[in-house]
């Protein structure tokens, strides 16, 4: 993980489906922030995170990872960043160990284990997805955050399906990763209680 990140916007104006979703948008954010997107059910901010994660293009704009100019190459970015994206991105057909080995080959059995414990999911490691509850399936994806090393979170709805002890389990970990030097940028319609958010607004 790197030890200082930003994100500088500028200028930025993402168009999808003939709709400008935002145009002249800028803000910048940097280890230490969880920013929340804001806006309206279709207003955009699923489309910005992919435009920041490098799945989208902006139509104009500037976008620069820790100084670095990335709006044309997004892999310095993405090198560093983990985007979990709306949908659950899990391999349904493989058991949670197999897809949390597959995303994060080189953790130990050890660590994944007692990420496993700490998720409540120790007792379904060698259970296809498939067969897990939406909720279950939603902490195998987000146990890449236990996992990984990457600075830059890109979070869409990370909080979908979770019970009460799941998301008080994100919370906390979010806000580890930002203690450490971590920069986290979601999108949520729930009401966090004990992560001090910056709102980035989707206005045009
Ligand atoms: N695959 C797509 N092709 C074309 N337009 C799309 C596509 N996906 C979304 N859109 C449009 O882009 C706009 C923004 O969608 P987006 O999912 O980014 O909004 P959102 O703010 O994340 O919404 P929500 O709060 O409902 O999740 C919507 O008007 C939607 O119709």
């Amino acid at each position: 993980m790197q030890s200082s990140a930003s994100l500088t916007i500028s200028d930025l104006w993402i168009e999808r489906g003939e709709r400008d979703l935002c145009k002249g948008l800028s803000f910048s954010v940097q280890s230490g922030d969880v920013v929340r997107i804001l806006g309206e059910n279709g207003a955009g901010k699923s489309s910005l995170l992919k435009v920041i994660a490098g799945v989208l293009s902006p139509l104009e704009g500037q976008i620069l990872y820790s100084g670095e100019d990335v709006t044309l190459d997004r892999n310095p970015l993405q090198q560093d960043a983990i985007y979990l994206g709306h949908s659950i991105g899990v391999k349904s057909l493989l058991t949670v160990a197999e897809n949390l080995r597959w995303y994060c080959p080189d953790v130990s059995t050890s660590m994944l284990y007692s990420v496993l414990t700490q998720l409540g999911l120790i007792d379904q490691v060698d259970v296809p997805v498939k067969k897990l509850s939406a909720g279950q399936a939603r902490r195998v994806a987000l146990a890449r955050l236990w996992l990984n090393k990457k600075t830059l979170w890109l979070l869409d709805e990370p909080f979908a399906s979770l019970d009460v002890r799941g998301v008080a389990l994100l919370e906390e970990r979010i806000q580890q990763h930002v203690l450490l030097g971590g920069l986290v940028i979601l999108t949520t319609h729930q009401d966090l209680l004990s992560i001090a958010l910056r709102d980035v607004a989707l206005l045009l």
